[in-house]
């Protein structure tokens, strides 16, 4: 409720006349009923034509106003609706880009995915109930009240007896929905995750002929979820027809009295019909005020989820004033760093690591899968912040920079190359938005791609599919390493990011890179030894150690797990033997 207060009353000039045309409405909707029973007990009764006419037409302008009220209080609605769902969304989003890895790991990315799009729109639902019925009908049940006592005390009565059974029945009805809603919500979130592995995982489901076992996978879930839904909608659609059966019984018996006293002369017929009017409102307003306590504990359950991802706070902070400029450019230095995956510190994945670059060396990291290398070098932009140890880039803890300095930089390529939907040039703008096409265009020769960029008809304003799905593995990584080249970074970070490429394009691809980072850093992590003979510096990963540093030379005499690695992937003549 606390999220919602907050976003509403950003809206204070439309909630006010959000609130004046539910006031006007409602004297408009009981002042009809009083004129009705004035044209009938004066105008009918004394055969008054021109009374009659008067008020046929006072009612008739009534209406049209009412009719206008009713127009412009859904114009106010929806628009403070849309603009709190709007800016809970973009909060969220911005909060959502704030986080570290540990954050989106710990939430989960289709939770996340559900938040920002179902549980905003649950919102939306609820206020649009909330600001039309939630405004409208403790007044109106108020004043109806008013009417009724007014007119027929002995026959308002009745209406006070109905009243205490109405309300246990909404209140019991917000209790039970409560937790059917929060378990509709657990489930439609594992219902968009199996979705989300599902659709990016296709193509090996389909190699492995996989379809029935995840069809199976999706018909559990998708099974809980309708029957969550089914206890949800259930309980809901039951209290409909309670509220009818208690609102006709009175109403009848209502209608039954009040014959009775105006056979006895004690009521008019007028007063009767405006009486039935006033019950009508005040009972409605009561059943349709319960569809607030209805539907509040599904909001609930949606803003607390939404407030829950708001109030994450990223493990990762940006140190205020943190340093912007450095006097030196692309020296990097690991400093016994140790390092923990967040919630497994009892196994740290990278021990005592310390090494050191500088500008227009080449440093490469080796070693078995799972030894470390992707880890080690996600501590440098700070995806991850060290357990211990220290790591300086330009003498600057990292820790200390103001982190989109420190990023700036840096040019990483990751293991997966990730393309955005959008223009092959507005991806690699990503790198450096003030880039030329010229410079645009360089990066692509320099990352070994304009073999296949410059048969694309439409060149740099090619339409890059969701994901990057129209190009291969290796186009992928290589316009990914153009989007690092086109930033003319300090310090490349190349994550296995030359896996894709053939032998010949690797070389040709690392001989351009040599030559245009002279004055840049350049790490690599590589699986293929090739890939990093030729690099100044080799560090030997083994579960997390550093067990050997030197080069391609050196290690052959000095490592055995380098020497191991080197000769499953190296002829004798290569290996120098
Ligand atoms: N987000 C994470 N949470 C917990 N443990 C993780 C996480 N990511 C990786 N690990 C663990 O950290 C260890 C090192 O993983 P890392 O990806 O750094 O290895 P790698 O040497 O780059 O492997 P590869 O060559 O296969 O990419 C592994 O044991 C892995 O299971």
């Amino acid at each position: 409720m606390k999220l919602m207060l907050h976003y509403t009353l950003k809206n204070k000039g439309l909630l006010f006349f959000n609130f004046i045309c539910v006031f006007g409405f409602i004297i408009i909707e009981l002042g009809l009923p009083t004129l009705l029973s004035q044209m009938i007990d004066v105008g009918v009764a004394n055969n008054d034509d021109a009374y009659i006419k008067k008020i046929g037409l006072i009612m008739l302008a009534v209406v049209v106003v009412g009719v206008l009220m009713n127009i412009s209080l859904g114009y106010f609605m929806s628009r403070i609706t849309t603009n709190v769902t709007a800016s809970i969304r973009q909060d969220l989003f911005e909060k959502i880009q704030g986080y570290s890895h540990n954050e989106y790991e710990q939430l989960g990315v289709p939770s996340l995915i559900t938040r920002v799009t179902n549980d905003a729109y649950q919102i939306m639902l609820f206020m649009q109930n909330l600001l039309r019925t939630g405004f409208m009908t403790p007044m109106m049940f108020i004043a109806s009240l008013v009417m009724v006592i007014r007119t027929s005390a002995s026959l308002g009565a009745y209406v006070l007896v109905a009243l205490p059974f109405l309300l246990i029945g909404v209140v019991a009805i917000a209790r039970f929905s409560d937790p059917l809603s929060r378990k509709q919500q657990g489930n439609f979130d594992r219902l968009n995750n199996i979705l989300r592995e599902n659709l990016s995982g296709l193509r090996v489901i389909r190699a492995f002929v996989n379809e029935d076992f995840e069809e199976g996978r999706f018909g559990k879930v998708n099974d809980a979820f309708e029957k969550s839904s089914k206890n949800l909608f259930r309980l809901m659609s039951s209290a409909q027809p309670g509220f009818f059966f208690l609102f006709n019984t009175v109403m009848a018996y209502i209608i039954w009295q009040g014959s009775i006293q105006i056979d006895a002369g004690t009521l008019e017929v007028g007063n009767l019909i405006a009486f039935i009017e006033y019950i009508f409102h005040a009972l409605f307003s009561f059943m349709m005020f319960s569809t607030i306590f209805m539907m509040y504990p599904r909001a609930a359950v949606s803003a607390n989820r939404i407030q829950e991802a708001m109030d994450t706070e990223p493990i990762i902070e940006n140190k205020e004033n943190g340093v912007t400029t450095t006097e030196t450019n692309g020296y990097l230095a690991f400093d016994d760093v140790t390092f923990a995956y967040p919630g497994h510190a009892e196994a740290p994945v990278i021990r005592d690591a310390t090494f050191s670059a500088k500008p227009g060396e080449t440093v490469a990291f080796i070693g078995s899968t799972g030894s470390g290398k992707s880890t080690l070098i996600q501590l440098i932009p700070r995806l991850y912040d060290v357990s211990e140890g220290e790591i300086l880039v330009d003498g600057v803890d990292v820790r200390d920079y103001d982190i989109a300095a420190l990023r700036q930089k840096i040019g990483y390529v990751p293991q997966k190359a990730v393309l955005f939907s959008g223009t092959l040039r507005e991806n690699l703008l990503y790198g450096n938005k003030d880039a030329t096409d010229e410079e645009l265009y360089e990066a692509i020769d320099i990352a070994q791609a304009s073999d296949f960029v410059s048969e694309l008809a439409d060149g740099l304003d090619t339409q890059i599919a969701e994901g990057g799905s129209n190009f291969s593995g290796g186009q992928k990584q290589r316009l990914a390493i153009a989007r690092a080249v086109v930033r003319r970074p300090d310090l490349y970070i190349f994550d296995d990011s030359f896996s894709a490429l053939d032998f010949a394009t690797d070389a040709k691809l690392r001989e351009r890179i040599d030559k245009e980072t002279t004055n840049a850093t350049v790490l690599i992590v590589a699986q293929r030894v090739s890939t990093i003979m030729g690099a100044d510096r080799i560090i030997v990963l083994n579960e997390g150690n550093i067990v050997g540093i030197g080069t391609h030379e050196e290690l052959l005499k000095s490592s055995s797990v380098y020497y191991d690695i080197a000769s499953s992937q190296l002829t004798k003549e290569e290996l120098g033997q």
